[in-house]
């Protein structure tokens, strides 16, 4: 066991093991303080994905996995996927099709936000937050890929996380809207104070989240 202090702020992986039958896929141990990016590298079938589905609580059953998942304290490695709070970002926005850009978000917003005025305020708070305001009414289908990575981005902040866990978040995007990208998830992140932790072949995603990278062994 590592000797680590479990109460501190941000994302604690304590002892971390993720095997596949025989083999190790993953083993560490890493703190990711608030607002700050882990970056996780490494080829093509290292166990980057499986990694974050065990934070995520959506680890595939064909997996052992040991150690633990602590979030600002709390452990949260045998919590229901739903409870921990965890922002997902993929290569694909994953929104819904033919619905409005403010529908999408309203969706993300927790339960307990109440009355319509007040969900529609967080709902434009989010969209200025992400240089989207006035689109709320458009179709997503009509919006731009880059409009519909900040949309994604908007609904996983709306969503109240405790962390970001992003898988090649930005790997579909141009390079000039890849930069711009990466530097708002990285800015949210920090001004949210939410630990990430991003998946990504690029080593510039590295360079640009700023914090530590670990690389995965094949
Ligand atoms: N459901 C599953 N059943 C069996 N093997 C799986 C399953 N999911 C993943 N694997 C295997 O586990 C290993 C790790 O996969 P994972 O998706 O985590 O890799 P990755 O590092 O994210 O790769 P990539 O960069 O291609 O996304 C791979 O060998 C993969 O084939």
């Amino acid at each position: 066991m590592t000797d680590i202090v479990t109460d501190r702020a941000g994302l604690l992986l304590q002892d971390v093991v993720i095997r596949h039958g025989d083999r190790v896929l993953v083993a560490l141990t890493q703190h990711v303080a608030p607002g700050e990016v882990l970056t996780v590298m490494g080829p093509s079938g290292a166990g980057k994905s499986t990694l974050l589905g065990f934070i995520g609580g959506f680890l595939d059953p064909v997996f052992d996995a040991e150690g633990r998942v602590i979030v600002d304290g709390d452990d949260i490695t045998d919590a229901a996927p739903e409870t921990r709070h965890a922002g997902l970002l993929f290569q694909d926005p994953l929104l819904f099709p033919h619905m409005s850009v403010a529908g999408n978000l309203m969706f993300a917003l927790p339960a307990d936000i109440r009355g319509h005025m007040a969900r529609m305020a967080l709902v434009d708070e989010a969209l200025r937050g992400v240089e989207l305001e006035g689109l709320g009414a458009r179709d997503t289908e009509t919006l731009s890929g880059g409009q519909k990575a900040r949309v994604a981005l908007a609904r996983v902040l709306l969503s109240r996380p405790r962390m970001l866990l992003l898988d090649e978040p930005f790997s579909k995007l141009d390079q000039a809207l890849r930069g711009q990208m990466r530097e708002l998830v990285f800015a949210k992140a920090r001004e949210s104070r939410l630990p990430v932790l991003l998946v990504t072949h690029d080593p510039a995603d590295a360079q640009a989240a700023g914090g530590t990278t670990i690389t995965l062994e094949p």
